[in-house]
This record gives structure tokens, C-alpha cells and sequence, in this order.
């Protein structure tokens, strides 16, 4: 299982403390994106995605939660960012994935919890990650909301059947207990927020997860 922690429940005040302390064992830094209308969020801009691209080594995995993400895409192009993540409920996502696709960068798709994976199913083959929400899209510190797995499941059988390559990515409400149903579900990677960045020893909680 490959872990990537959220920056979004970290103290900025310590940024460069906070990512360090995630880089050994994290495969990925999660970067949440929100532009306070696709969520009732706003997280922080390009600006800041810029700094903990050099504030780590770890590579970025930038997930817009933003309506419009044609506006966002090229100003998150950072030489470490390798994924970029859009909704498939947002405007114009099938040219956002191809906008990133075209920019050099790995493209991703997420779908919010009532979203089902019929809707995305003639994407699946172009795309390099598929991130299944575990929680309703805006805040961290949620509850994975169960009926999520069955879609995983699905993704799962889907690559097998068909060989895609896309990772299977779970956000949002992760811990030990919920990390090992969606690894058995066929998820590759999870993200988590504040299991890791709430407390002391995130070598550890992030050994866990593995
Ligand atoms: O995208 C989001 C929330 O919308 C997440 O990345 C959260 O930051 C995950 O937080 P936890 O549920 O792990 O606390």
C-alpha cells in the first residue's frame, strides 16, 4: 500500500517541520486544492503548492476540488508534481484530462461519494489514477463512509478485465482499520490527514498504514 499524507491538516506554520516529518516511508504529499465553490472550503492556491514542492522531495499528488480546473491546471505544473487530480463532476473534466495528459503530467479522476463508477467507466483506459472520495469532499477528520468500497471493488475488477493501469486512490477517512478494507477492496494508495498529522509520531502512523 502506498501512503500519501494530506497536507491539509498540518500546522503551516511549521510547513517545512510538518513535511519533513512525513517524508520517510510517504510515497506521496497530498496537495487538496479548494476554491470554496466545488467545496464550501478554500484551502490555499498555487502559490503555496509552489513552496511544499520545495519544501519536500516527496512527489506531489495535487488534487483540485475546484469547479473550474482549465483555470487551475497549468499554474500547478511544478517539476515535482506528478499527479494531477480533477472531479468528474466539475466543468469541462474529459478536456482537464487531457490538458494535463498534454502538459507531461499523470492524470486522475475522482469521484465524490454519490457519484458511481458507471459515469466514468469510457475514461478509465486514458487515465492514471482514479481517486474514490471515502468522505464528502471539503473537510478533513470525517468517517469513511462504508458504501464507498463496493466502488473500489468495481475499479478493481474493471483493471484486471481490461488492463488498465491507473491507481486505485482512497481519500478521506482513513486509519488502520479503514486502510486494510480498502487494500482488500484493491486500492494501491491511501491518503490521510489527520491519522497522521495529529499526532507525535507519524513514522510510525504511517508504518501502520503501510
Ligand atoms: O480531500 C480531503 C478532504 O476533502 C482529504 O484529503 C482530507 O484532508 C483527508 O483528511 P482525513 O479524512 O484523513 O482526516
Amino acid at each position: 500500500m502506498k501512503v500519501a499524507p494530506s497536507i491539509l491538516t498540518a500546522n503551516f506554520i511549521r510547513l517545512e517541520d510538518e513535511l519533513k516529518s512525513i517524508e520517510e516511508g510517504s510515497d506521496y504529499i497530498h496537495v487538496d486544492v479548494m476554491d470554496g465553490h466545488f467545496v464550501p472550503n478554500i484551502s490555499f492556491g498555487p502559490a503555496i503548492v509552489s513552496q511544499i514542492g520545495e519544501l519536500t522531495k516527496l512527489p506531489m499528488d495535487i488534487h483540485l476540488m475546484v469547479e473550474h480546473p482549465l483555470d487551475w491546471i497549468d499554474k500547478v505544473i511544478f517539476p515535482t508534481t506528478e499527479f494531477i487530480t480533477i472531479h468528474a463532476e466539475c466543468n469541462r473534466f474529459k478536456e482537464s484530462i487531457r490538458r494535463i495528459l498534454y502538459l507531461g503530467k499523470k492524470a486522475g479522476l475522482a469521484i465524490k461519494p454519490s457519484t458511481d463508477v458507471d459515469f466514468i467507466k469510457p475514461y478509465l483506459s486514458q487515465l492514471d489514477l482514479v481517486l474514490v472520495m471515502g468522505v464528502e469532499p471539503g473537510y478533513g477528520g470525517q468517517l469513511f463512509i462504508q458504501n464507498q468500497l463496493k466502488k473500489i471493488e468495481e475499479l478493481a475488477q474493471l483493471k484486471e478485465e481490461n488492463g488498465y493501469h491507473y491507481e486505485i486512490q482512497v481519500d478521506g477517512g482513513i486509519n488502520v482499520s479503514t486502510a486494510k478494507q480498502v487494500k482488500d477492496a484493491g486500492a494501491t494508495i491511501v491518503v490521510a490527514g489527520t491519522f497522521i498529522f495529529n499526532y507525535e509520531d507519524r513514522k510510525e502512523r504511517i508504518e501502520s498504514l503501510k
